[in-house]
């Protein structure tokens, strides 16, 4: 049983109105990878969905990660920002944080935050927020396997991974791999990180990991979060 199925059980027997989230979400294109999204969030707390933003808008996205050098980007390290540091033996990606400095970043940035808005009507998650980043993974980069975040520690609720990756085949690796919230050692299913595909899951259940790239990979990471200010700390970003 996942977080989402306890609390809302009674969603699951009252299905979407076909045209509730073409109304919410002029922007995305087709209907079908949103309300199933919706369905697996709520029945197994993740989902793998294709083309759920047109061809032409995650081309866009492609470009934009083109354009930046690594020497631009950080070398992801394992943690926030307090005592953050570079762990290369689990994790070898360059992340960029997306801000909206042009067109295309904040169109990317206007639909997670229409998505979030659904995702808070139709569960009831108090979404806050939404932060995101490119990730360029090299070839030999992986990330092993881990978990976003940890009950309690940590504000983000939802990770979202959107691949921007032309043709990727089966021999390129860096599969997405994610795993069972009961068991951590068995394997739910491997998605090859493919243009148009993305992926989310809870962020407190789901153990999950990146094989080893054999080419270039480009997503965005990003996660849906509450807000855990309280009068003593103010929460961090990022
Ligand atoms: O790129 C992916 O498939 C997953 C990335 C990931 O797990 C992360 O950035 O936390
Ligand atoms: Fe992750």
């Amino acid at each position: 049983m996942n977080f989402l199925s306890m609390i809302f059980d009674d969603v699951i027997n009252n299905p979407l109105p076909d045209d509730l989230p073409e109304v919410l979400l002029p922007a995305f294109s087709r209907l079908e990878p949103f309300a199933l999204l919706l369905k697996d969030l709520h029945t197994k707390g993740w989902s793998i969905q294709d083309d759920f933003f047109s061809d032409a808008f995650t081309d866009k996205l492609m470009e934009e990660v083109r354009g930046i050098q690594n020497e631009s980007m950080l070398q992801a390290g394992v943690g926030r920002k307090q005592g953050h540091q570079v762990v290369l033996d689990a994790r070898r990606d360059y992340i960029k944080w997306i801000d909206p400095i042009n067109e295309t970043r904040k169109t990317f940035l206007d639909e997670m935050e229409a998505l979030r808005v659904v995702l808070n009507r139709q569960f009831f998650l108090g979404l806050f927020d939404f932060e995101a980043h490119f990730a360029r993974y090299e070839k030999g980069a992986f990330y092993e396997k881990h978990m976003d975040a940890f009950k309690g520690q940590s504000n983000r609720i939802l990770s979202t991974v959107l691949y921007l990756n032309e043709d990727w085949q089966e021999g390129d690796g860096g599969e997405l791999v994610i795993y069972d919230e009961q068991d951590a050692d068995r394997e739910l299913g491997r998605f090859l990180p493919k243009k148009g595909r993305l992926a989310v899951f809870l962020s407190e259940d789901f153990y999950h990991e990146v094989k080893v790239a054999k080419r270039t990979r480009h997503s965005i990471a990003g996660w849906f979060r509450v807000n855990n200010t309280t009068a003593k700390t103010l929460d961090p970003d990022q």
